[in-house]
């Protein structure tokens, strides 16, 4: 079996897609298996289907020695069923799969997020234990799938598994970060700042990330450190979490937030909005933009270091943050204020 035959489970994604083609870049014969097919690559084989039915999968996996899973359901959504199913059943499944079809390692694509709890993190290390309080279902599935991965991982058996935690993806084709900004900001709701706006927050460009996916796989062998752990990838650039918004609203031709707002009171409302939310939920669907999470995450500290993945895996991120914002605002022309 090539050590050069991957699949990418969630390869239709965002980071799933930029990563398929930098391992096609890099002479790897690439297999996609996704829920959805949304595009179409010379050399990559495609195979439509749900990480939760194993025997769809095995067909994705054979002859295949590396496996990088980075399927997940959006972390918008406030389906706690269906982040159990996939997340937890379904990343079962794929472990499950693996060692029926042989696969030699398993490359999970965690967050940063598995230890954050809603409260500052300032240069987090990877032994910070996992959230104990997780802010969302999201979190609280990521967490045990981390585990189970991470648990899973035996020299005995020949099967080798590491997880990558990123933190704030952003970059070309992010259905999330800068989508999400603009449609605020196209709602006039983006004239403030959460707290006192000098939180320091980690926004890795996404081509960073994938470098410490092919990092983690290529390094990933029976004698290295790697096996078994958790790894931060991030720009190593901490930014203020307001200064980097801001960057990214004027390149697209709207106004900086200016006010500031008390961080306790917005995230009040957050919380209240989330119960009203939560009770009209059978009579009426309504999703609120400025969530717990989300203000929690644009009011605190939070940033990590990578060290362990530079001493590990030899990992510097390629794409310094300034160049990373240029390219991906360029990446947005529909997106322009007037486009
Ligand atoms: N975007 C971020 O800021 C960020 C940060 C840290 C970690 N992550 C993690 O990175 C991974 C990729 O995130 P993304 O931003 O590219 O998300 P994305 O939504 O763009 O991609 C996820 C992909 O998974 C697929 N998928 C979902 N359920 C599936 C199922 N049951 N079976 C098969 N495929 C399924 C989707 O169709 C999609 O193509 C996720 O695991 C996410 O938790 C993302
Ligand atoms: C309405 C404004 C206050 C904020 C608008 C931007 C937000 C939509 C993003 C800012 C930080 C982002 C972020 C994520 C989603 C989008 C934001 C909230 C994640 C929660 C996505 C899931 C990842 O696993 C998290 C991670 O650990 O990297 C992201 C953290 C940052």
């Amino acid at each position: 079996m090539s050590s050069k035959r991957c699949t990418v489970i969630g390869g239709s994604g965002f980071l799933g897609r930029h990563l398929v083609e930098r391992l096609v870049d890099r002479g790897y014969t690439v297999n996609v298996f996704d829920i959805r097919q949304a595009y179409e690559l010379p050399g990559v084989t495609f195979h439509q289907g749900d990480l939760c039915d194993k025997q769809a999968l095995l067909v994705a996996l054979k002859d295949v020695s590396i496996v990088f899973h980075c399927a997940s359901p959006a972390p918008g959504s406030d389906d706690r069923a269906l982040f159990q199913r996939v997340n937890i059943d379904g990343t079962q499944t794929v472990i499950q799969a693996c060692h029926e079809a042989g696969v030699q390692k398993l490359i999970l694509t965690s967050s940063a997020s598995v230890v954050f709890e809603g409260t500052d993190i300032k240069n987090g290390r990877e032994d910070l234990p996992y959230a104990k309080k997780p802010i969302d279902y999201y979190t609280e599935t990521k967490i045990q799938q981390e585990k189970l991965v991470l648990e899973a991982c035996s020299k005995e058996k020949g099967f080798l598994t590491v997880a990558i935690r990123p933190h704030g993806i952003f970059g070309p084709r992010d259905p999330q970060l800068v989508p999400i900004l603009v449609d605020t900001a196209r709602r006039g709701k983006m004239k403030f700042i959460i707290g006192d706006g000098s939180n320091l927050v980690d926004f890795t460009y996404v081509e960073n990330v994938v470098h410490g996916h092919i990092l983690a796989a290529e390094h990933l062998k029976a004698d290295s450190p790697l096996c078994g752990q958790a790894y931060h990838i991030t720009n190593d650039e901490p930014v203020r979490f307001w200064d980097f918004m801001s960057q990214i609203l004027v390149g697209l031709g709207y106004s900086a937030p200016r006010y500031h707002l008390p961080y306790t009171l917005v995230y009040g409302i957050a919380l209240l909005l989330w119960l009203i939310a939560l009770v009209l939920r059978p009579l009426i669907r309504i999703k609120p933009t400025f969530t717990p999470m989300r203000v929690a995450l644009a009011g605190t500290h939070h940033y990590y270091s990578c060290t362990r993945a530079k001493k590990d895996m030899g990992y510097q991120p390629p794409v310094p943050l300034q160049e990373a914002i240029v390219r991906t605002v360029e990446s947005y022309p529909h997106l322009q204020k007037g486009a």
